[in-house]
C-alpha cells in the first residue's frame, strides 16, 4: 500500500490545482498537490513537508476530507485529502507542469488522477 497525502488548498472559494510532470506515473493529470508518506511521519506532517519541498510555501492544515484506496497498476495508493490554506508565501512551480486556482464548480473539467475524483465530487457538494 502506498500512503500518500493531498493538499486541498482553499482562497476565496478557489482551489489549488497542478498538473503533473512528465517521466513520473500518472504524467500530465491534476492532482492536490503532496506525496508519499515517510517513516513515522503524520499525514499532516507529510503534507507541509512536501508543500515546502515542491511549492516553497508553508500551508496550515484545516480538516481532514477523506481517505481512500485506488487500485492502479503500479500499486494500490490510499490517498488522504486535507483542507489547507496558505500560511505563508505564494506557491512556486518547480517539478509541476502548471498551477491553477480553480473554482469548485470547475474543478470537474479538469482530467484528475482517477484517485482525486471522489475528492473533487466531496467538494461539489459542499459547494
Ligand atoms: N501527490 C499526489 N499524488 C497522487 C494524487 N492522486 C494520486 O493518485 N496520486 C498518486 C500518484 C503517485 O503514484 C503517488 C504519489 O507520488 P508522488 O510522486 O506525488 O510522491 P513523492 O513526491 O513523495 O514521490 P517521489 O517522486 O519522491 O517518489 O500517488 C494526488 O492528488 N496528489
Amino acid at each position: 500500500m502506498i500512503k500518500v497525502v493531498g493538499a486541498v488548498i482553499e482562497k476565496e472559494g478557489r482551489i489549488f490545482c497542478a498538473k503533473r510532470g512528465p517521466g513520473k506515473a500518472l504524467a500530465g493529470l491534476w492532482e492536490f498537490p503532496g506525496g508519499k508518506l515517510e517513516d513515522d511521519e503524520t499525514a499532516e506532517e507529510a503534507l507541509v513537508r512536501e508543500m515546502e519541498e515542491e511549492f516553497s510555501c508553508r500551508i496550515l492544515v484545516k480538516e481532514k476530507l477523506l481517505t481512500i484506496k485506488h487500485p492502479y497498476d503500479f500499486g494500490t495508493v490510499e490517498l488522504t485529502t486535507l483542507l489547507c490554506e496558505l500560511n505563508e508565501g505564494e506557491p512556486q512551480l518547480s517539478e509541476h507542469t502548471e498551477m491553477r486556482w480553480v473554482n469548485i464548480s470547475e474543478l470537474p473539467e479538469l482530467g484528475w488522477a482517477p484517485a482525486d475524483v471522489p475528492t473533487v465530487e466531496l467538494l461539489l457538494r459542499r459547494l
